[in-house]
């Protein structure tokens, strides 16, 4: 059931190729109160990894915007690149059109943030190939508007997050590899963030108190309640290595400083558990290939 990172395939002739959509982790995760809308106050760590998605863009001549092959159980209209993409066009009035198509590596509903990433791949990739030269920053917020996690992916680097996830400032952590669980179960982000028992009163921190250890998730304890194959995931990896949650689960993960350390783990549970070995990036792949365009 493992599953060992490799370069995705081609599959139609785009725009520029494949684009990569990676992965996040949050490396760690305090909730610090809640806005009046019920959004929630974070402080956390983003870094990217180089497992992706993939996504095509190819031009069409009548305006609209569609995907070649929608993800099942997700209708084409409510699709994140589509939704990006319609976005990008209300926001700017251009009348491009785009099919798009999307090659899904990134489990669903993990804590990962793949929807979010194809969010961002599309904003960052359409802005280009439509010449709409947006700033990075407006991207960003329109990025907001799609959910929390876009606006990282946009930013396209490893980053100390505030307010609900949109306040960035880069960071530069060790690119470690790390050995991820993905429990056969599929977290709903908003019933995490609507539960009683939540911790929503963290001590603010420093960026120095995560550099010097602080590495907790205040969701672990509430999603290891409601969805108890996180807790087994936890205590699986848990015997290896220190185990955590990304986001609000159900993707938990264990850090180690070389891929070999990695790979002996990955091998120990690949049978029980689907896994992923990855690499932290601290640069976007989305940008390295944007720069060789
Ligand atoms: C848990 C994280 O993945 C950490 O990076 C993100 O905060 C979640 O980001 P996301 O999946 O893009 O979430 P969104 O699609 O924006 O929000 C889903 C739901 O989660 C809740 N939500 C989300 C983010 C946040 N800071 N506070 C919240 O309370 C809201 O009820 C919202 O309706
Ligand atoms: N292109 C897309 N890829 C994945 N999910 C999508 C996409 N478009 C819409 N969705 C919806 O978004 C939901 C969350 O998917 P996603 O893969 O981003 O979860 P996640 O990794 O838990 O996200 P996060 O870490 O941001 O909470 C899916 O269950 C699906 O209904």
């Amino acid at each position: 059931m493992g599953f060992i990172v490799t370069e995705g395939m081609e599959f139609i002739s785009g725009w520029g190729g494949k684009w990569p959509a990676p992965a996040k982790l949050n490396l760690m995760l305090r909730i610090t109160g809640r806005r009046e809308d019920g959004y929630h106050l974070l402080q956390t760590v983003f870094q990217m990894l180089d497992l992706c998605d993939w996504l095509a863009f190819r031009p069409v001549a009548d305006g609209s915007v569609s995907l070649l092959s929608p993800i099942p159980g997700v209708p084409e209209q409510e699709d994140l690149t589509v939704r990006a993409a319609n976005l990008l066009k209300l926001h700017t009035g251009c009348e491009a059109g785009v099919c798009i198509e999307i090659e899904k590596k990134l489990p669903m509903g993990g804590g990962l943030g793949g929807g979010s990433s194809d969010a961002a791949t599309t904003l960052v990739v359409l802005n280009r190939l439509w010449g709409l030269r947006l700033p990075k920053q407006e991207l960003m917020a329109l990025g907001l508007r799609l959910g929390a996690d876009v606006p990282v992916f946009v930013f396209g680097h490893a980053a100390w997050g505030e307010g609900v996830g949109e306040e960035l400032q880069p960071i530069m952590l060790p690119e470690q590899w790390f050995v991820i669980i993905k429990p056969d179960c599929h977290v709903n982000t908003k019933e995490i963030f609507c539960s009683e028992g939540l911790t929503r009163d963290s001590k603010v921190i420093k960026m120095s108190d995560f550099l010097a250890g602080e590495e907790s998730n205040d969701c672990t304890e509430e999603v290891c309640k409601m969805y108890p194959r996180v807790r087994d995931a936890m205590n699986a990896l848990s015997v290896y290595a220190g185990a955590r949650l990304t986001g609000t689960g159900a993707c938990v993960f264990a850090q180690f400083p070389s891929k070999e350390e990695a790979e002996v783990v990955f091998q120990a549970l690949k049978n029980e558990w689907l896994v992923f070995l990855a690499k932290g990036l601290n640069e976007s792949p989305l940008y390295k290939k944007l720069e060789q365009e």
